[in-house]
């Protein structure tokens, strides 16, 4: 490797003071120009010896990476792919997807090796999905002192420096006999060495999708950080999503203009659905000589970025594209969450208890509250845990039903009888089959090809007033809540501020570092480096057999909506006027299959005049105050 020291301009930004600054100061000067990337590129930056903790198998720990043909190890000079590296074969274009972290016995041979790598799930060991680097398609760049090194906030921290070979593990839970299986990320944060003299970035922002807690915050912290800790002076806001990159002016962005905004909802640089064009995105990038991206967007905005930083790697383009997940649903897979959810969940709390205290004060009160979750539940799940005060939530991942014995009515009718009000948790995309059945089909779409959804809330409550009118002699009270807006229209809360604050500095150094394609999040509890198109891979779900679902369940108990027949019988518990309790199986084994106004087939027997002798409760009895089936107070 051939280095020379170059003296340039003056330093970035950071004044210290005494012999150390001054140390520091001239330090500053030099510019380490390395004339290869074998010790620079992300790869060599990841040779390094992975031992494991306590070794459980008597076997040599090694650091390799390979995709289905060739493997190449770290330190072990058998393995020709290292010779390669030293001769200059770079990651690019044997660019490896995955790198495989692995163990494999003394003196195993290449072809053993090569083995190992064929497929991802092969016993060698750990995956590691690494993301894109700069110098992947330019591999002579000149890198740079990080400035954080003179800046005295930061010089003080041991270990300040993120090691390269740093990596983070995606399921923190392990076997004791295979510790090193599984997926891991680049650990984020600051490099040592940086790809961008900070006088020569021109960064931007956009932000893109629907709104979330938190934008602002993130905006704020990625201009601060920029221009504080590596001093950026270049910094343009994008203006109304990806269109405003080829149709609208831009703003300029510094510490001043963006010094209050986390106070604020919303998004300062307005954002919009739809107008992704690739080709007109990157032809704006390049005319405005824009070197770092930094895109703020769900999973939509992921899929545009990565096309974004595509056509940027094939222009063969010195720019950095850098994602932060946004989303209210909190369906952006692999980050432990997203940020804004936790003030979007504190929100909500705010509708579920005005429905509880109107269902409380009426007879027969129902309160009804419409949550977010197109397709992931998440809000309504935490909201309704949170409460205590919901009897039921109804989220997309787990379908349900009104009718019958099981049924929704059924439950309701239950619980007002126990407790004399309920109140409903409903996701905004829960239980669209069921009001797909009454409603005529109509499949539109939003401008970013989004399915637009029916409104499950006011269905919800239209159906439950018809039932009980046409049930019950005394009508129910329904008060249907929709905050859906509310939740997602407010600054971030303390925790979520912290958290952008955090995300917004894990972008930052990884795009001065020179990584690109990448998006940021915390995974167990340590942020890492994702590549974009892996982070939509897969939408983030509820999963209804884990134990978070049926901690749901147990805690209003409602019922789980299992279509399985047989399951109902098992767990369906009848329970007949004098208070005698059967399950569905003995009940029907007895001959009578009507309990409280429902038939077995699913029907309500109906207080209408063809009925001859019904055997309906009419009215619906008052609360006993010493009955209560859910764990919070009648
Ligand atoms: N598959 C895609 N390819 C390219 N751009 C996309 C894609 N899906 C969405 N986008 C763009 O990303 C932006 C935001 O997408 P959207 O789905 O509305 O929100 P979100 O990113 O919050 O999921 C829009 O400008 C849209 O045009
Ligand atoms: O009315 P809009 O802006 O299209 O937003 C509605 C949708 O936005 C969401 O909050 C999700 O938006 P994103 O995909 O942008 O994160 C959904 O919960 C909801 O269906
Ligand atoms: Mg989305």
């Amino acid at each position: 490797m051939e280095t020379m020291m170059t003296v340039v301009g003056s330093g970035p930004l950071v004044s210290c003071d005494g012999p150390r600054a001054a140390a520091a100061a001239k330090e500053q000067t030099l510019v380490n120009k390395t004339s290869s990337s074998s010790s620079s590129s992300s790869s060599s930056r990841l040779h390094s010896k992975f031992k494991p903790a306590t070794s459980v198998v008597p076997s040599r720990v090694g650091v390799f990476w390979g995709n289905e043909k060739r493997a190449w190890d770290c330190f072990g000079k058998q393995f020709v792919f290292r010779k390669g590296l030293k001769t200059g074969v770079q990651r690019h274009p044997l660019t490896p997807s995955k790198l495989a972290i692995g163990r494999f016995p003394k003196g195993v041979s290449t072809t053993v090796m090569e083995l190992f790598c064929k497929t991802d799930t092969e016993h060698c060991g750990a995956i590691f999905e690494d993301v894109p680097h700069v110098t992947d398609w330019l591999p002579d760049l000149q890198t740079y002192p990080n400035p954080l090194k003179f800046n005295p906030a930061y010089s003080a921290v041991k270990q300040y420096f993120v090691e390269n070979d740093a990596v983070v593990t995606k399921d923190a839970v392990v076997k004791m006999t295979t510790p090193w299986e599984g997926i891991h990320f680049r650990r984020a944060g600051p490099r040592e060495k940086i790809y961008f003299r900070p006088e020569e970035v021109k960064a931007c922002i956009v932000t893109c999708g629907g709104l979330c807690p938190g934008i602002n915050t993130v905006i704020r912290e990625i201009v601060c950080s920029l221009w504080f800790q590596y001093g950026v002076r270049d910094i343009i806001g994008i203006v109304g999503g990806y269109r405003g990159f080829y149709a609208r002016n831009t703003q300029t962005l510094n510490p001043k203009v963006v010094n209050d905004i986390h106070k604020r909802g919303g998004t300062i640089l307005g954002t919009s659905r739809g107008g992704h064009d690739t080709m007109k995105i990157v032809d704006s990038i390049e005319d405005r000589d824009i070197n770092q991206v930094y895109i703020i967007g769900g999973d939509g905005t992921h899929r545009g970025a990565d096309l974004i930083y595509q056509e940027i790697k094939r222009r063969g383009l010195k720019v950095a594209v850098a994602c932060i997940p946004k989303t209210i649903d909190n369906d952006i897979d692999i980050i432990d969450k997203s940020f804004g959810f936790d003030t979007a969940v504190e929100e909500a709390q705010r509708a579920i208890n005005a429905a509880h205290v109107e269902a409380e004060s009426a007879d027969n009160g129902i309160g009804v509250v419409k949550l977010m979750g197109r397709y992931s539940g998440s809000i309504a799940l935490y909201a309704t845990l949170a409460s205590r005060d919901v009897d039921c939530c109804m989220i997309p991942e787990a379908p349900f039903y009104l009718e019958g014995a099981g049924g929704l009515f059924e439950f309701v009718y239950r619980r007002l009888r126990e407790n004399g009000h309920v109140v409903l948790v409903v996701a905004e995309g829960a239980g669209q089959d069921l009001v797909a059945q009454t409603l005529e089909s109509n499949e539109l779409i939003d401008a970013s090809g989004n399915h637009l959804l029916r409104d499950i809330g006011h269905w919800l409550s239209q159906q439950m007033k018809d039932h009980f009118s046409k049930l019950y002699k005394e009508p129910v009270t329904l008060k249907y809540i929709d905050p859906t807006y509310m939740i997602r229209a407010i600054p971030g809360n303390a925790a979520d501020n912290v958290y952008c604050t955090l995300l917004a500095h894990s972008v930052i150094h990884g795009a001065m570092a020179g990584f690109t394609g990448f998006t940021a999040g915390p995974v167990n509890n340590r942020h890492c480096y994702i590549p974009i198109a892996r982070a939509v891979e897969t939408q983030r779900h509820v999963n209804v057999s884990d134990r978070m679902w049926a901690r749901l369940l147990s805690s209003t108990n409602q019922p789980s909506f299992f279509h399985d027949k047989d399951l109902q019988k098992r767990n369906v518990m009848i329970q007949t006027e004098n208070g005698d309790e059967f399950t569905e199986e003995e009940y029907e084994t007895n001959g009578d299959s009507e309990v409280n106004g429902y038939t077995d087939n699913g029907s309500e027997n109906l207080n209408t005049e063809d009925a001859e002798q019904p055997a309906l409760v009419t009215t619906i009895p008052p609360a006993d105050p010493n009955v209560s089936q859910n764990n919070h107070a009648p």
